[in-house]
């Protein structure tokens, strides 16, 4: 939209600037109830134009009434005169009253939709964006302020009615007066200034500091649900930390309350200047009435019209001014929304490309280095050049941090590497359809989650765009060996797995890694990347798995394995050695231990505990 404004713009506006701003904030709040409810927001505006011309023609009844009755003659025929215009403004009271009726009626209706259609817009951006950019600190800020955008946007329909309201009725109001005397108009915007100002600089300051805090008051909230978290709850306990996070919720809470006070201080200060302001402004406006009245420049009855018009002009520029304010506060929120909105579709993962090979024969890294955004020493893949033959087992080795995990992000298309390409036999993975590429990967994370959701639905989400398979599922239980898991749930598929909810179940690790493998196993990705798949699984669970990830193989499944139990790695068809970002080794797993290299090494590391422990022979009788 066309009031979209960097944040920072906004401390530099005027008040003259807000008011020429004006036009566009209301067409856009008007834009985004006519997109939630076109009918609802037709009526709110029909009924707020209906009533501004109401009042309108009230104060010229007003006006009519008080002059009949302070003409001269007998007061029975002065009140038989002021009758009609006396009624007239009986039937615009009622009218005003049915037009409220229709305003409160429809922008109830409308206010909840407006929120949701924004609500959806931003989670459908967040969704659709690039992991870099999730994880991306100054995209991660935006997305914390953006949240708020929503629910301004709902509050932004409310405050652009009042503002229809009061800009229909100023215009009544300050038509009428002008017609009475000349003088009294900008006596009007005198007595009003003020408030405005107040206003302007109070929420200048709010957002200001809005912009300021936000992200200390989202570790602040971190804090406290850190504190509540089942997840870290044992660990608080048996490491005393609960003293340690409330000491740091504290010192948190103290320096948003100590900046809540300053923003308090600043707020009775200007609202006393401004009320001192507006008390000498009315005290003028009234005195010159008074001067108007003595100098016998105006009538009794217009003198006491004057004095409505003013009093409901005021009121109707003040509201005018707090409304505006209001809104365009509103609209700095729902502008950080269309700038998330703006930055989520520049960074969204782009849609379309060229169609990856039917059944490609391998994928290669060429020369491809990645770093992750920030301060990081070296990147977290250095040049690296390696194949992965489909249909076979290929093995990742390497040290902690020696990227890994990295590089299958990458090959699932997560990141996109600085330098070099990905290439699946001829078409480079950059230019490739991202969601057919997504389409052939099923993948096993490290860190894959643990839905709050029922055994079924765990499994089922590898694959959420079909309809769910329960012979599917079943079968994928049956690959990963999840068979016992889910028998000893007490409601079997049906189980939620969330502890937190009523009825809830807890899993252990290994019972978690399971699932995560019946999900891999349910997507039926063609390349199945599983990173340290048995991390969590006791030995004779972690033979199983080996066995059931060679079996996938086997139907020519591609396996792409990161685990550092090497002699798992002994099926693989190929191992590829990382170190430090770098590719160091690659080959069969006989031969990098017959080459004595890294992979050699660490092979003898780790056999090396098993024959410095020697099993036991079992005792005699
Ligand atoms: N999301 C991230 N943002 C920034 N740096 C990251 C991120 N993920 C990993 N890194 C860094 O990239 C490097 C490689 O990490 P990666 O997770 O690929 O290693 P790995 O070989 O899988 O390690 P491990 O065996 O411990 O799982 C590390 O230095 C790590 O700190």
């Amino acid at each position: 939209m066309g009031w979209n404004q960097h944040a920072d713009a906004f401390l530099e506006l005027g008040f003259r600037a807000m008011l020429r701003r004006l036009p566009s904030l209301l067409a856009a709040s008007f834009r985004l109830a006519r997109q939630a409810d076109r009918r609802a927001a037709r009526t709110v505006l029909a009924s707020e134009v209906g009533r501004g011309v109401a009042q309108a023609v009230s104060l010229l009844a007003v006006n009519s009434v008080l002059g009949r009755l302070m003409a001269g003659g007998q007061i029975e025929q002065r009140l038989r005169d002021a009758l009609p215009a006396l009624v007239t403004l009986g039937v615009l009271m009622l009218v005003g009253a049915l037009l409220r009726a229709a305003t409160t009626y429809a922008t109830g209706r409308l206010e909840p939709k407006v929120e949701r259609v924004a609500t959806e817009r931003y989670l459908e951006r967040a969704a659709a964006v690039e992991l870099a950019a999730i994880e991306d600190h100054a995209f991660h800020k935006l997305l914390d302020t953006a949240q708020y955008g929503a629910a301004s946007a709902r509050r932004m329909i409310m405050f652009g009615t009042r503002v229809v309201n009061a800009v229909i009725s100023l215009v009544a109001a300050a038509g009428v007066l002008t017609v009475l005397h000349p003088v009294l108009l900008p006596l009007l915007v005198t007595m009003t200034l003020p408030s405005a100002w107040s206003a302007l600089t109070l929420a200048r300051r709010r957002y200001e500091s809005f912009h300021t805090w936000v992200q200390h008051s989202r570790a602040g909230q971190l804090l406290s649900r850190l504190l509540i978290e089942p997840e870290a709850a044992p660990e608080i306990r048996v490491h005393g930390m609960g003293g340690f996070l409330l000491r740091h919720f504290r010192v948190m809470s103290e320096t948003a309350e100590a900046e809540q006070a300053r923003l308090a201080r600043l707020a009775a200060r200007t609202g006393l200047i401004a009320a001192a302001w507006t008390g000498l402004a009315t005290a003028a406006t009234y005195a010159t009435l008074g001067g108007l009245l003595l100098g016998g420049a105006m009538a009794l009855s217009v003198a006491g019209t004057a004095v409505i018009a003013v009093r409901t002009g005021s009121q109707s520029l003040e509201s005018l001014v707090v409304e505006v304010n209001a809104l365009h506060e509103e609209a700095l929120f729902v502008g950080d929304l269309e700038r998330l909105s703006a930055e989520a579709a520049e960074r969204a993962i782009p849609v379309g490309g060229a169609a990856l090979p039917e059944a490609p024969r391998e994928i290669r890294f060429e020369n491809v280095t990645f770093r992750y955004p920030g301060e990081a020493a070296r990147p977290a893949l250095d040049d690296v050049s390696l194949t992965l033959p489909l249909g076979r087992i290929v093995a990742l080795v390497g040290e902690n941090g020696s990227g890994k995990t990295t590089l299958v992000k990458l090959l699932a298309g997560l990141y996109t590497p600085d330098r070099g390409r990905i290439m699946w036999d001829r078409v480079d993975a950059a230019t490739a359809d991202r969601r057919a590429l997504a389409e052939r990967i099923a993948m096993v994370a490290q860190d894959f989650k643990r839905w709050p959701f029922t055994a079924r639905v765990n499994i089922a989400v590898g694959r959420s765009s079909a309809p769910l398979n329960d012979a599917h599922v079943a079968d994928a239980i049956a690959e990963a060996g999840a068979g016992e898991v889910v028998a000893d749930l007490p409601r079997g598929l049906d189980t939620l797995l969330a502890r937190d909810f009523s009825g809830g179940h807890q899993l252990s690790g290994g019972q978690w890694q399971r699932l995560g493998i019946a999900r891999a196993a349910y997507r039926r990705g063609s390349i199945l990347v599983v990173d340290e798949p048995t991390a969590a699984l006791d030995a004779r669970a972690e033979l199983e798995i080996f066995d059931k990830i060679r079996a996938l193989a086997s139907n020519g499944q591609t396996v792409v394995l990161i685990t550092h139990r090497l002699a798992s790695v002994r099926h693989a068809d190929l191992v590829h050695v990382l170190d430090q970002g770098r590719l160091v080794e690659s080959g069969t797993p006989d031969e990098l231990l017959a080459s004595g290299g890294v992979y050699a090494e660490l092979y003898s590391l780790q056999a090396e505990q098993f024959s410095r422990a020697p099993v036991p022979a079992p005792k005699a009788g």
